[in-house]
């Protein structure tokens, strides 16, 4: 039942239509501008349908779809409510922010976040403007009425957060704030001036006047640039003995506005300030989804944001996230109520950007459910599987959603079918391997299949002998075995290169050329193709070490033995490894190759050299995996070309 607090203005305040959920997430349709109002059409002004959740539901729960035919996402998505274009921001602060400010002059601490597309209206609906005030404005009227009333003094500060460095708006030095974290994770930070206010006049003069920050981003262009700008209103008061300072703090951040990064591809830069900028938008939605999960694990350290709201977003605080909506066609507006629907099921769901997918960092262990004891076997063929039957469902979703589900005991102990539904995945996985995550680390669906680390664990019986496996799972156990061997030449490949690239020409650092790295793997995929092992050698090490693991009961599928014993399935599997050599060397030659060596490769002119270069310079070889190349602000296609290109010079 949504608790429902009576409103002095007469209205109803339905105060968290969702109890057991630690943040509220609303929508706001933003209404017409004049200009919008004159030039669109009656039917895409209609794109937005918000409908209650459930007809005999009596939380204020609501469905918000698009109908325009230009979006292919048709889904409704839960909020727990949405203001239309008629409701206006009077009557969004009088139910969702008046409520609050009780609760921060009695010590609570509040945060009010604005995300949504750009244009959405979040500046609009957070700060307005002198002659329309925004939420914060009013509410720091309130609070400003009530502060002489209770004995409190109010301060506040301003900051802007532009790629993960928070600069202080109040100082026209803007100095960079430094977060620091003391006893009982009391957040300090560092170098955020707090300017005292006494009238709403005064207030208006700091929030109105102060510009954006952007120094720290000059390379890009003002007008593309994103940053979150935030308000933070401290409202103190001394102890009864007048020792200790109380002080509580409401924040409104006008969120930088969601963008789809692949629309700016073309400017690597820009590319990578807008994967930066929406990686802190991703990390607030996974706080907001643990602390709506009641995860123990909140990631508040991901992002200097969150780690400036922590100790206004967990606890005891009282959150509310403002999703805006542009009312004609958004592509943006779409993804971006799509993420923080996403944050608010309650789904083993987290998001992750594109960019940060460190081979550490994705690395899964999986145990079997019943076991806790684990075997050293690492499943290439089983990551595929995942990774494809995962790829295949999201395919459409990828681009703007990083989701992904994490393995866990409930899922991995359900035998459901699988199903190709996104919010299947799970199941999928489970079927695949009746699996458990241990130690786990968030892993991106679109995560490259060889990153991902999978431990295969059985667990023995009492005498030794291991429990039942399913035939899915024995053509996995038989696949990671079959692999290993060929997976042990071929991840050796780089290292017999390195021993053997000794007599090659090296470049002025001493490393071997591109080129002559690439004939190298040409050479050795040729001496592979010439000298298959016998099924003997095979047998020895796939099967018998597998066999011993494998309940005489369990069938094993001819498909699968035929699959892997195949020449057509040997040869598969050992181009696998050539390709994921040639791909090591290439990356090790944009981790070390000189500027005019760079531009010699096709994609890479004088701009995205200097940028690699600067990349480097920041960390020390930053291209880990084909992905990271995102981060130069190439597409999969280009990256796919780049490959194909540089495969092909092999057989010139
Ligand atoms: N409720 C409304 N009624 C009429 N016009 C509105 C309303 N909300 C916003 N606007 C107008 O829409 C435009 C975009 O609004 P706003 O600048 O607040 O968007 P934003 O989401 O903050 O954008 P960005 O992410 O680019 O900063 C502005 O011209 C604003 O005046």
């Amino acid at each position: 039942m949504a608790s429902v607090m009576a409103d002095p203005d007469g209205l109803k305040v339905s105060k968290g239509s969702n109890p057991s959920k630690k943040v509220r997430i609303i929508g706001k349709i933003r209404g017409f501008t004049d200009k919008e109002s004159q030039s669109l059409t009656q039917d895409s002004k209609k794109w937005i349908t918000v409908k209650k959740s459930q007809e005999n539901d009596s939380s204020s729960k609501v469905m918000v779809s698009f109908e325009s035919q230009s979006t292919s996402r048709k889904d409704p998505y839960e909020l727990d409510y949405c203001y239309g274009q008629d409701e206006d921001i009077d009557m969004i602060y009088s139910r969702e922010i008046k409520p609050i400010i009780l609760e921060v002059l009695d010590g609570r601490n509040a945060s009010v976040l604005a995300l949504g597309a750009r244009g959405s209206g979040k500046t609009y609906t957070i700060q307005g403007s002198r002659e329309k005030p925004g939420l914060a404005v009013m509410a720091m009227s309130e609070i400003l009425s009530k502060a002489m009333e209770f004995g409190k003094s109010v301060s506040v500060s301003l900051y802007e957060v532009v790629q993960d460095h928070a600069y202080d708006l109040s100082d026209p030095k803007h100095p960079e704030v430094q977060i620091l974290e003391g006893a009982q994770g009391k957040i300090h930070l560092k170098g955020l001036s707090q300017v005292s206010v006494k009238s709403i006049q005064e207030f208006h003069n700091i929030y109105f006047s102060r510009g954006c920050f952007q120094k720290s981003v000059q390379k890009i262009p003002t007008e593309q640039m994103r940053s979150h700008k935030g308000l933070m209103i401290h409202v103190s008061s001394q102890d009864d003995n007048l020792k200790t300072k109380l002080t509580s703090k409401m924040n409104f951040v006008d969120l930088a506005g969601y963008e789809d990064p692949r629309r700016n591809i073309k400017d690597g830069t820009i590319f990578t300030e807008s994967n930066r900028t929406n990686k802190s938008l991703y990390t607030l939605l996974n706080v907001v989804y643990a602390l709506n999960a009641d995860e123990k694990r909140v990631p508040y350290r991901e992002s200097k944001l969150t780690r400036i709201l922590q100790d206004s977003l967990g606890g005891t605080s009282h959150v509310l996230m403002l999703t805006c909506l542009n009312p004609s066609f958004c592509q943006d507006s779409v993804c971006s109520i799509s993420l923080v629907s996403l944050s608010r099921r309650n789904a083993k769901q987290v998001l992750v950007d594109s960019t940060n997918r460190s081979r550490s960092s994705a690395k899964v262990k999986v145990t079997s459910s019943i076991t806790s004891r684990k075997t050293p076997s690492t499943s290439l063929i089983m990551k595929k599987q995942i990774a494809s039957s995962v790829l295949l469902s999201r395919k459409k979703d990828s681009s703007i959603l990083r989701g992904r589900k994490l393995f866990d005991e409930e899922k991995s102990n359900n035998s459901k079918q699988l199903r190709s539904a996104p919010e299947d995945i799970s199941a999928t996985k489970s079927k695949l391997l009746p699996v458990v995550a241990s130690d786990v680390t968030p892993l991106s669906f679109e995560q490259d299949k060889s990153i991902c680390d999978v431990n295969l664990a059985m667990e023995p019986r009492e005498n030794g002998t291991p429990l039942p496996i399913s035939p899915n799972d024995m053509a996995i156990v038989l696949a990671e075995k079959d692999v290993s061997p060929h997976s042990k030449n071929l991840d050796a490949r780089p290292g017999r290169l390195g021993e053997e690239n000794v007599h090659l020409k090296k470049n002025e650092d001493g490393s071997p050329s591109l080129t002559e790295r690439l004939r190298e793997i040409s050479n050795n995929l040729r001496s592979l193709c010439s000298s298959t092992p016998s099924r003997v050698e095979f047998l020895d090490n796939a099967v018998a070490p597998c066999s011993s693991h494998i309940d005489p009961k369990t069938p094993i599928t001819e498909h699968a033995v035929e699959r892997y014993y195949s020449p057509r399935g040997t040869f598969s599997n050992r181009s696998s490894g050539v390709k994921h050599s040639l791909v090591q060397e290439y990356l090790n030659f944009l981790n070390s190759a000189n500027k005019e060596e760079l531009k010699g490769l096709r994609g890479i002119g004088e701009k995205r050299a200097n940028y690699i270069l600067e990349c480097r310079e920041e960390t020390p070889e930053p291209f880990k995996q084909l992905d990271d190349l995102h981060n130069i602000g190439l597409s999969a296609k280009q990256i796919r070309g780049m490959m194909k290109q540089v495969a092909g010079e092999l057989f010139n």
